[in-house]
């Protein structure tokens, strides 16, 4: 919280505060903390023999620092880049423009709030249980990254539904509260622009689910996968979502699985 960028532009002035009063907090929507069982597979290269781990899984972004500078630049690249009305939300500030340049400073340090979010709540949570952490696998989804194109070219690569694949990269691709996640390997495909999907991804929108599925469908199903659920409502519900070993059969050639997570108790925000 003591980063100096906090006092680069008036807006991270301004939300300085409140950053820190939601330091370590997930907040809403389909944000989960939930512990499960891992299985590392042989042959996993992490230096740990395969067999069963227990896996503390996390996913949060960057709270209302984030939301906050989306919305001022979206509204100032709005003004700036004139588009037609249905591709509007595509509207681009330039990167040599004292706003762009604002923008990527402040989009940076709200990845890395996210990051000590995450940080913060596995520090509590395994610190609170008298529990060492053997390895952590972390990786940021909607996000974008400065990077070489196909022609060694710089490019700014948006990862949104996405997370970074590059050759050798680990990552975690979350499946639903009921269904398996997966630890992988990024391949490093370059038509896919070194990059994953990082979920199993929505089928239903809440509206959706919530018209076609109970609650007490929702605690059967849980109870019969054996997850308990603290929070959270049935339009999280693990019929919402893909089948995430479809989705992984389809991006085989983007990364290798190398463990796999099975939810067991998930927290969420009440639905
Ligand atoms: N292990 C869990 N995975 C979940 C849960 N709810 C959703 N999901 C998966 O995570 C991604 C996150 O996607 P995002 O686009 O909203 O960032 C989603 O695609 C699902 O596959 C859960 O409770 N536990
Ligand atoms: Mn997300």
């Amino acid at each position: 919280m003591d980063s100096p960028v906090f006092s680069e532009t008036p807006l991270l002035k301004q939300l300085h505060g409140k950053a820190v009063q939601q330091l370590g907090t997930s907040g809403s929507g389909n944000h989960f903390v939930e512990f499960g069982s891992v299985r590392l597979y042989e042959g996993n290269e992490l230096g740990y023999p395969g067999g069963e781990y227990l896996g503390l899984l996390s996913h949060s972004g960057s709270r209302g620092l984030g939301a906050t500078v989306a919305r001022h630049y979206t509204d100032l690249a709005q003004k700036d880049c004139l588009l037609p009305k249905h591709v509007q939300h595509l509207a681009w500030l330039d990167m040599n423009s004292d706003a762009g340049r604002e923008y990527w400073l402040s989009m940076n340090l709200a990845g890395d709030y996210a990051k000590a979010c995450h940080d913060q709540i596995h520090y509590h949570l395994s610190h609170y249980l008298g529990l060492d952490s053997i390895l952590t696998v972390e990786n940021h989804h909607n996000f974008a990254w400065r990077e070489k194109g196909p022609n060694g070219e710089e490019v700014i690569v948006h990862r949104k539904g996405a997370t970074p694949a590059a050759k050798g990269e680990l990552g975690i691709i979350p499946g639903s509260m009921a269904t398996n996640g997966y630890i992988v390997r990024g391949k490093g495909e370059a038509s896919s622009l070194n990059s994953a999907s990082h979920g199993a991804g929505r089928k239903m929108s809440r509206s959706k689910v919530k018209n076609c599925y109970t609650k007490s469908a929702l605690n059967k199903y849980l109870s019969q996968e054996r997850v308990t659920l603290i929070g959270g409502g049935v339009d999280e519900a693990p019929i919402a979502y893909k089948n995430i070993d479809e989705v992984m059969a389809s991006q085989k050639e983007l990364v290798d699985i190398i463990g796999e997570f099975k939810p067991m108790m998930v927290r969420m925000d009440k639905g």
